[in-house]
């Protein structure tokens, strides 16, 4: 099929951060654990073919009973991931059929199936794009003695999210080469951009967060009952 498209949920982490005993993608959130919320948005898009989900290895059988359950019919594998984040996404892309892959965070449940495809339609148009939002604050290059070394022009600065959406070729590509050249990089667009490709940026909504330490609970919790309002 033309334009193809998978997913690629990741929700391997620890979530060291949020410092619970649960891993942060497993915490309820309106009384389901926050890694069905983010399927339950990718598994509403018409267009996209199959989601591959990662997780931690201890955790793929209760996820795959949680796929059961919320009748999440368009996960077509659910595999263990690995220690860093990369190597947690290229397992999942190994399983990926398609010939575009989206690769989202399974902690940003509150992405909307419009930006999701405003990065699909940049993607097809340019090769690659992610998602991302023009930084609010200044920015300041610290060094390690807590020194101001530099502040970057804010006009350049943009806080990159997920979905970000490759061809599955040049991703595969792209991961291979890192893990050969010993790089890790914190986002898939890195790798990309290190191995030469063009990737645009597509606006998306401050609201598009990664749940990441404790205080994001309780914002996710105020939009979570936000989002149920705006369906009544
Ligand atoms: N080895 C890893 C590390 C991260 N992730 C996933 O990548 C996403 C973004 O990562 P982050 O928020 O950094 O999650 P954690 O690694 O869990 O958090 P921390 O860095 O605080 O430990 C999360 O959905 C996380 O589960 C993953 O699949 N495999
Ligand atoms: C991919 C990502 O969510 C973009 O913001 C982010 O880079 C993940 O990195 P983290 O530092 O592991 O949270």
């Amino acid at each position: 099929m033309l334009n193809d498209f998978g997913a690629v949920i990741v929700a391997a982490g620890k979530g060291t951060r949020m410092g619970t005993r649960e891993s942060k993608q497993y915490l309820a959130l309106g009384g389901k654990p926050i890694i069905v919320h983010t399927l339950e948005v990718f598994s509403r898009i018409p267009w996209l073919q199959e989601i591959v989900l990662v997780t931690g290895p201890e955790d793929v059988s209760r996820c795959q009973s949680w796929v059961h359950e919320y009748g999440l019919d368009k996960v077509s594998a659910v595999i263990p991931g690995g220690s860093e984040r990369q190597q947690s996404v290229y397992q999942g892309i190994k399983q990926i059929s398609s010939e575009w892959v989206m690769i989202h965070d399974g902690v940003r449940p509150f992405v909307t199936l419009e930006e999701i495809e405003s990065c699909r339609d940049a993607a097809i148009r340019e090769g690659a794009s992610v998602l991302g939002v023009p930084v609010k604050d200044t920015i300041k290059q610290v060094n390690g003695q807590g020194l101001i070394t530099g502040t970057p022009d804010r006009q350049s600065l943009w806080a990159v999210q997920t979905p970000q959406a490759f061809r599955l070729s040049d991703l595969l590509s792209a991961h291979e080469a890192a893990a050969k050249e010993g790089f890790t990089g914190t986002d898939d667009a890195m790798l990309m951009e290190r191995a030469g490709h063009s990737v645009i940026v597509v606006e998306g909504k401050y609201s598009n967060i990664k749940i990441t330490t404790p205080e994001d609970l309780e914002y996710a919790a105020y939009l979570q009952k936000r989002k149920g309002e705006d369906k009544e």
